[in-house]
């Protein structure tokens, strides 16, 4: 039996970019405990930037006309675009449906899609919003974000808030009943 033959290693190029990192930051990326820091960093980053959140969207037939759909306190995790530091963020994502309507997970799976990325919050909102009309075919759709910036809590100006974004299109554009009906649902909390 022949056995595979082993070629040289083939390392990340990520790993070198941890490596560097270390060493520019006063640390000896060979001393115990960061011997294996920049594989898993390298790991992390393709984890991050390889994302694929699945699934093919899933439509039902509506079940009554007119109704608003509202999926609170999703949480996802994002980075900034500025800082490559991760911010969090709680959506709630509501559309009325017109025609179908999506299956509950498929919401997560979009938001997760879209957090998977370099952001900003406000786009992070407006990109759920268009996959979301996208895919519902309905143009009925808001989406509010609540986050907590790393890159502002544990950095920079060093004070922890949180930030709001929001996007309301169609019924939600004016402050009708069911842009009520949405904020009121937000503020409530759960
Ligand atoms: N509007 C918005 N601003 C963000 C977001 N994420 C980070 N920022 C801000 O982007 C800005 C980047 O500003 P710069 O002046 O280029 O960076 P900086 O010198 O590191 O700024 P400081 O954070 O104030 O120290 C900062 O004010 C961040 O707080 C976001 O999702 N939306
Ligand atoms: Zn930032």
């Amino acid at each position: 039996m022949t056995s595979p033959v082993e070629g040289p290693e083939v390392r990340d190029p990520l790993e070198e970019v941890a490596r560097r990192l270390l060493v520019e930051i006063g640390e000896d990326p060979d001393r115990d405990g960061l011997k294996e820091t920049p594989a898993r960093f390298a790991r992390w980053w393709r984890e991050f930037s390889g994302y694929d959140a699945g699934g093919a969207e899933t439509r039902f037939p509506i079940v009554s006309q007119g109704q608003i759909v509202m999926v609170s306190d999703l949480a996802v995790w994002s980075l900034c675009e500025h800082h490559l530091l991760p911010f969090s963020c709680t959506l709630t994502i509501a559309y009325k449906p017109d025609g179908d309507v999506l299956g509950l997970s498929k919401f997560a799976r979009i938001a997760h899609r879209h957090a998977h990325r370099l952001q900003v919050q406000e786009r992070l909102v407006c990109d759920i919003a268009d996959e979301v009309v996208a895919a519902t075919g309905s143009a009925d759709v808001a989406v509010i974000g609540r986050g907590e910036h790393l890159c502002m809590s544990m950095r920079g100006v060093r004070t922890p808030a949180l930030m709001t974004s929001s996007v309301f299109r169609g019924a939600f554009e004016d402050y009708g009943p069911a842009r009520q009906e949405l904020v009121a649902t937000v503020f409530a909390g759960r």
